[in-house]
């Protein structure tokens, strides 16, 4: 019988129904401890903002708050998460392109320490409503640098005519926005942003990612006497979900970014003070599993499928991005792996495939099917497609299990419905 975090998963699926999610704590704790340890420099400030568009939840809050990481939101409902754990809103970075007046209004009120602004019109609206603040908020801006980082076309935010930030190649204005920020007086524009995708193992991306913005600061001082302070290099640490990832080792990365930093900073004669970065996925995906319970089974002229009471609801990565994922049966850990089975959900869409063609012990209903690496834009990207409640959420630590979301009902699910 597998454990996850010293508990079994059969006492987890009894105590908690399935679909389940469950994280192993340490693995969490270690995460958060790793990066809080290898992103530092020497030279310059370091902060290392936790994407919570990967997972957010209070529980998760809560660990990111004790380990001293900052935090990246994108949304009022992210913000409020982190407002609802008391999360140190200087550390509180907050992102979107297209926040609301109430979601900007929302963050001046919680006194969010940084905006990250997108486009002009954002800048313009700040700029309207920084009139009325009394304390400072500090200003990045988004822009976009241009870098392919090959990875999936769906999740490569890079590119030239992305939705997220201003191209590089719109000096004009990049300029504009700049000087925007330059005349009011509570706003303190402190540097730039980029992002370059998601899924990434190929640190040179990074490096590329480095020159490029490094350069271009290099070009806003020489060219119109623009001095920043801060860069904030985005996140997309690859994760690893089957044998075919091999992530660059999270030392490594953090290292190569900061000696990349500190190198073009002395190169080019600039004086960046802080660095940032933003990683979501690299943080909790590997410690996360979901739990399945087996249902029927079917055998079709060319394939065999084993159904889960699960599926696309609580995991549209397969279907949204041709992600794949590793299984085990969790109450057949030493069983042979001699059958080939087609993985599929319960929802009513021929795409609900979790996992296709993967070998394991021949299976029977009741089984305990567990995904691997569920941990990042899992529950973040749950739905009720069909109208089934969101599953319930697990800490798993030495022993013991503690529910940190708990399952909806059937009641949670017509809760907001009226009679009229
Ligand atoms: C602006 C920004 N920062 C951080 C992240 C987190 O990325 P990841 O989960 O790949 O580390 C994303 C998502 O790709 C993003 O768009
Ligand atoms: N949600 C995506 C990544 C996008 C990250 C947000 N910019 C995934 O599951 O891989």
């Amino acid at each position: 019988m597998l454990e996850i975090g010293g508990v079994r998963v059969d006492t987890l699926a009894q105590t908690y129904k399935t679909p389940l999610f469950v994280y192993d704590e340490d693995q969490l704790r270690s995460r958060l401890q790793e990066y809080a340890t290898f992103f530092q420099s020497d030279t310059m400030e370091t902060g290392v903002l936790y994407a919570s568009k990967a997972f957010s939840c209070k529980a998760m809050l809560r660990l990111v708050k004790e380990y001293g990481l900052s935090l990246d939101v994108v949304s009022g409902g992210e913000l409020y998460t982190a407002k609802a754990v008391d999360f140190d809103m200087s550390k509180v970075y907050f992102h979107g392109n297209n926040k609301s007046k109430e979601e900007l209004e929302m963050a001046i009120n919680y006194g969010v320490g940084t905006i990250i602004v997108d486009n002009l019109m954002e800048a313009q609206m700040l700029h309207e409503m920084s009139q009325s603040i009394d304390h400072t908020i500090h200003v990045l801006l988004r822009v976009n640098p241009g870098i392919d980082a090959h990875t999936h076309k769906y999740i490569v935010t890079g590119h030239v005519d992305s939705k997220f930030g201003i191209s590089l190649l719109q000096e004009k204005e990049l300029v504009d926005v700049i000087r925007t920020f330059d005349q009011d007086e509570h706003l303190s524009f402190d540097g730039l942003h980029a992002h370059i995708g998601s899924q990434i193992f190929d640190k040179n991306a990074f490096i590329a990612e480095i020159e490029k913005m490094f350069g271009f600061i290099k070009h806003l001082e020489d060219t119109y006497d623009i001095h920043l302070n801060t860069l904030d290099l985005g996140g997309g640490f690859a994760a690893t979900y089957t044998s075919e990832d091999h992530p660059i080792p999270l030392q490594e990365v953090c290292s190569t970014i900061v000696s990349h930093c500190e190198k073009q900073n002395q190169e080019l004669g600039l004086s960046i003070q802080k660095i940032l970065i933003e990683p979501g996925r690299s943080v909790v995906a590997e410690a996360g599993s979901t739990i399945y319970t087996v249902g029927f089974m079917k055998q079709t002229p060319n394939k065999k499928y084993v159904f889960v009471d699960g599926g696309m609801a609580d995991n549209i990565r397969p279907a949204l991005y041709q992600a794949k994922y590793n299984a085990d049966i969790a109450n057949k850990m030493d069983a042979p792996k001699d059958t080939v089975y087609t993985v599929a959900g319960k929802a009513c869409e021929s795409g609900d495939i979790l996992i296709e063609g993967i070998a394991l012990p021949k299976c029977e209903p009741g089984d305990l099917l567990v995904t691997y690496t569920t941990g990042a834009y899992g529950y973040a990207m749950a739905s009720h497609y069909n109208k089934n409640p969101l599953p319930g959420v697990v800490f798993c630590r030495q022993g013991k299990a503690r529910e940190v979301i708990r399952r909806e009902s059937y009641e949670h699910l017509i809760d907001l419905e009226t009679d009229e």
